[in-house]
């Protein structure tokens, strides 16, 4: 963080420690997994004791980052601020003298993401006691509220989980006593030496870790973090900021706001989210593959002939159509979402499950792909339809929306990694609003099977008969494997079907919200979830100059009717390539 400008509450007094030995100063270092990153021997066998005697007790500790291990080299603190100066050794034994706290700031809380995702997801954490003993929230933006305003306008869409409503109205009142609000404007120093002030209060002179969520559009980012910085950041722990996407629209607006961003925040400070990174099937991604004999082997060109990553909701852009023209859905859901799952899918084995491991082998993925061809992708536009006497508006329709905007509302395109593994694999992305269904998933085709026996079975058509893995994000998350099966009887019937793994069934515990894993993940330091600068250059490189030359020639989309199955287009994209899409195969 730059250096702290002059700020009424930066010059209060030293903060007073209390005693270390507490459950709940414990309890703070233990939610900071600093279990297994423990500085020192000297270190370890003074505490070793008492630490291991709560592990009995608490394991749950031990397994709080998202990927299960050791946080190595994760300081309480953040590499090259001003404020991150201190040894790993200072910072563990700060942690030994006091309870620290920590605050969340959410700004941009009087928004529609801060209301649906942010502060449900807040609550969950708390709900399940994820949080540390210590813990503010704090609400920013400009609308003029209280700190009873706020808890009123949150507390419509907090949620307690179906499977577990034990205590609920009392831990929502709980926590909605730990909710403050301040109002300012997003650029000014003043307004957060406020909020500095408010939170200070909060803090009550304890050693501090502040975490800001960057709930707002895109073009206040660096104002908000400019006064966050200098005016609020944490001055004894770390401070760190949560960044919505989008990251920019091309190459070049993106590598100038991560230069703006690192004139007042360390990359290790930036968590830039994408928040299908922390759904459930995403994460069970890697798990699939190299937990498991069965997957691994086949994970290359000689076995898979195709994969999928498909996208579609069944709502158009309602009420955010002012935002979605300026970016279309080829930067709102493929350059991230989609890409993010495809680097996850395609990369090697990284050495190991450290963030910086993975994301070394996700930057690879990326810059083995080819550029982005005109040729390879589709582009599309809901129109308005009417269905069952209803009628449903076109994307231009919407009043925010231009008429004669050629803003693609879906997309197909076809990707290739050119390395050893995936040499001449199509890597099919389709991403859509508007169309018939809501649903997310990876889509793995396999290749024939050679000199099949039992081919006469199949009829001609023998891309039916083989084997498809389909990952389902949402809804209804499920890992199903397609295959080729004898119908019970005497005589000699295949048919296709499904060894099906349907979480609902499977597992009784409630899937969290993705925004819950990463709020988890940002606060306890684990940034494999979170997108660096380095891959999202990468990213940016790949459709940069598709997406200038379809603006530059002004192409129009294909249009489809509103709850359609998008345009025709889509599937000469997949036939030009011998792929089929797997979810209009009628038998999904
Ligand atoms: N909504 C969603 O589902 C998703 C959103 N995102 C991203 O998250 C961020 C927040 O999204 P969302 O909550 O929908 O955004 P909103 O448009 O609701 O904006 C959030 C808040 O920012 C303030 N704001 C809005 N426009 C401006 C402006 N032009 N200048 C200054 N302040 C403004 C408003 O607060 P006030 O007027 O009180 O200051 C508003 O309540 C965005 O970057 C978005 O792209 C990402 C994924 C999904
Ligand atoms: O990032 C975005 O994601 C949502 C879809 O998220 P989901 O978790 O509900 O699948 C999408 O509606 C929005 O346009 C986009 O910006």
């Amino acid at each position: 963080m730059a250096k702290l400008l002059s700020n009424p509450c930066r010059n209060s007094s030293p903060a007073t420690f209390s005693s270390y030995h507490n459950d709940n100063n414990y309890k703070n270092l233990c939610c900071s997994r600093k279990i297994n990153a423990l500085p020192s021997i000297t270190h370890f066998s003074k505490w070793a004791p008492r630490i291991l005697a709560r592990i009995q007790t608490r394991r749950r500790f031990e397994l709080r980052s998202s990927n299960g291990y050791p946080l190595n080299a994760v300081s309480l603190q953040d590499e090259g601020s001003a404020a991150n100066s201190q040894t790993e050794e200072t910072q563990l034994s700060d942690s030994g003298k006091g309870d620290s706290t920590l605050s969340i700031t959410v700004v941009g809380a009087s928004g529609d993401l801060a209301k649906k995702k942010i502060f449900p997801a807040l609550f969950a954490l708390y709900y399940e006691d994820w949080l540390p003993e210590n813990f503010v929230v704090f609400g920013y933006s400009r609308t003029k509220m209280n700190d009873e305003e706020l808890r009123n306008m949150i507390s419509g869409t907090l949620t307690c989980r179906i499977d577990r409503r034990a205590n609920c109205d009392e831990k929502m009142s709980e926590f909605l006593k730990r909710c403050f609000y301040q109002s300012g404007q997003y650029n000014s120093e003043e307004h957060f030496s406020e909020l500095d002030c408010k939170i200070k209060e909060k803090e009550g002179g304890r050693p501090s870790n502040r975490l800001f969520y960057l709930s707002i559009p895109p073009n206040i980012f660096v104002d908000v973090v400019r006064c966050a910085s200098t005016q609020a950041s944490s001055t004894s722990g770390w401070t760190r900021v949560i960044v919505e996407k989008p990251f920019g629209r091309d190459s070049k607006s993106s590598n100038e706001l991560t230069r703006c961003l690192k004139k007042y925040l360390t990359e290790d400070q930036i968590f830039r989210i994408d928040h299908y990174l922390g759904k459930e099937l995403v994460e069970n991604l890697s798990v699939l593959r190299f937990s498991n004999l069965v997957f691994e082997p086949l994970w290359s060109r000689n076995y898979i002939r195709n994969v999928q990553f498909i996208f579609s909701e069944d709502f158009g852009t309602e009420g955010r159509g002012g935002y979605f023209d300026n970016y279309g859905i080829i930067r709102d859901i493929m350059q991230n979402h989609l890409l993010q799952i495809l680097t996850l899918f395609a990369m090697e084995t990284p050495v190991s499950l450290d963030a910086e491991d993975i994301r070394n082998e996700k930057v690879k993925v990326l810059r083995s792909m080819k550029p982005l061809q005109l040729e390879d992708v589709i582009v599309g536009q809901y129109k308005g339809h009417n269905k069952g006497g209803k009628s449903y508006q076109g994307y231009t329709d919407d009043p925010t929306v231009p008429k004669n905007s050629v803003t693609p509302t879906f997309a197909a395109a076809a990707l290739f990694i050119n390395n050893a593994r995936w040499d001449g694999v199509p890597f099919l992305m389709k991403a859509g609003k508007a169309l018939h269904t809501k649903r997310a998933e990876i889509r793995v085709q396999f290749r024939h099977v050679p000199g099949n026996l039992y081919k006469r079975n199949f009829g001609t058509d023998l891309d039916k008969a083989t084997n498809e893995l389909v990952l389902r994000v949402q809804p209804d998350e499920a890992v199903y494997l397609k295959i080729n099966n004898k119908v019970p009887g005497l005589g000699m019937r295949l048919d296709r079907s499904d060894l099906n793994l349907l979480y609902k069934t499977r597992y009784t515990r409630e899937i969290p919200d993705a925004y819950e894993r990463l709020l988890l993940d940002a606060i306890e330091g684990e940034r494999r979830l979170f997108i660096r600068s380095d891959e999202l250059d990468a990213a940016w490189s790949l459709f940069t100059p598709l997406l200038k030359e379809l603006e530059d020639r002004k192409i129009a989309p294909e249009l489809y009717p509103y709850g359609s199955r998008g345009p025709v287009g889509a599937h000469y994209l997949a036939a030009k390539h011998n792929v089929r899409w797997g979810d209009l195969a009628g038998e999904d």
